[in-house]
């Protein structure tokens, strides 16, 4: 029986494997010279770059109309003082193209046949350079999100989703390092999380993850894990961690929070690992990007949770490449999310007393 957005959900979840193999790999042979520092301090490698180029021609053969929102672009690469990450980037893209197609693989995607040359390779990467918008089809990638874990050797995402007329339908993250179980995280690690709307939340294997294992259905506990604890960025540049700490007292929570980089923190919180995603702006004006918020919104919300700002407004993905005025995401169980939203205000008006 096909359902809503089978081809989509299907090469999209090829796609993101293939791109968890490419980035997992080029993290072994890293080499110091391989990153560079964006305009916004931020740090970009080849993987970032190369993965965005091999999602982005997958989803240029399979869906050609549709436009892409990603996080990169060549321009770095384009400049001849780029030409040595330039040639890396075409080789890995191309290694990671060219690879023999799997049993869940289609040609037609791109893959499995000849390289492209670099010309077409970094054409694909700027197909990303979409301004994003409320009306119609679009895709939003981040090639790796949580760059800063992925140079530490933890967590980060490979975060792909299908947005139409500013609604996420389909969201797909590939997670190379998350352990499968988490009861067992000295075990197997490689997971791929996939939502589709109204179709629920499922875990794969990212080894084999359209194979013959059964995908393991989500659910987030209404009243959160027990005991309830935060899912917080590692970072401290990209989260008010401080405030977090209030609003965990403010909820009489006890165990300590679970720092991890990336859209992890979506798929934690989807299995139930852990109980409340909560990132509040730091002040600086950074606006959060719709590319790390999407394809966890739709995680969330088909394992049966909540995510709104911290406001409780809506996240409002038509408004361009960014969310537009920052107000923080917060995501939970149904019961939870709205005892996270009162615990918010207080501490709000805790601080504008100047407590
Ligand atoms: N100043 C910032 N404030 C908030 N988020 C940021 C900031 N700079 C980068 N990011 C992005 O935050 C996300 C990671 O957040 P987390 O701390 O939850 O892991 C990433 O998408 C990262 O980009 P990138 O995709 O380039 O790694
Ligand atoms: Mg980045
Ligand atoms: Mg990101
Ligand atoms: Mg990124």
């Amino acid at each position: 029986m096909s359902t809503a957005y089978d081809a989509e959900r299907q090469v999209a979840v090829a796609a993101v494997r293939r791109a968890c193999v490419l980035t997992s790999s080029v993290f072994n042979k890293l080499v110091r010279n391989e990153t560079l520092t964006k305009d916004d301090k931020s740090p970009v490698t080849v993987g970032d770059f190369s993965a965005q180029a091999l999602v982005n021609t997958m989803l240029g053969r399979a869906f050609p109309d549709d436009p892409i929102v990603g996080e990169e672009d060549s321009a770095d690469l384009r400049d001849p003082s780029g030409a040595a990450l330039r040639d890396r980037v075409v080789a890995l893209a191309n290694e990671a193209l060219t690879a023999p197609l799997e049993a869940h693989e289609k040609a037609e995607w791109g893959i499995g046949g000849r390289a492209l040359t670099a010309d077409e390779l970094l054409a694909a990467i700027d197909r990303g350079n979409h301004a994003g918008g409320r009306t119609g089809r679009m895709w939003t990638l981040d090639p790796i999100d949580g760059t800063k874990g992925f140079l530490r050797g933890e967590q980060y995402a490979v975060c792909l989703a299908l947005v139409v007329d500013a609604r996420v339908e389909l969201g797909v993250i590939g997670c190379p390092n998350l352990p499968a179980d988490p009861a067992q995280p000295g075990g197997a690690r490689g997971c791929i999380f996939v939502a589709v709307r109204g179709q629920g939340a499922h875990q794969l294997p990212l080894a084999d993850p359209l194979g013959a294992a059964p995908p393991r259905r989500l659910a987030i506990p209404a009243f959160g894990a027990d005991p309830l604890n935060l899912l917080e960025s590692v970072e401290k540049a990209h989260a008010k961690l401080s405030f977090n700490e209030r609003v965990a007292q403010i909820l009489g929570v006890t165990r300590a929070p679970t720092r991890m980089d990336s859209q992890a923190k979506y798929c934690a919180l989807a299995r139930g690992d852990g109980g409340v995603y909560l990132r509040m702006p730091t002040g600086t004006g950074y606006r959060e990007k719709i590319w790390d918020h999407a394809p966890g919104s739709v995680l969330v919300e088909e394992a049966g949770g909540v995510i709104t700002d911290s406001r409780g407004e809506p996240l409002d993905f038509g408004l361009g490449r960014t969310l537009g005025e920052n107000f923080g995401v917060v995501a939970a169980g149904k019961e939870v999310h709205s005892r996270v939203l009162g615990a918010i205000k207080r501490a709000k008006e805790e601080e504008a007393q100047g407590q």
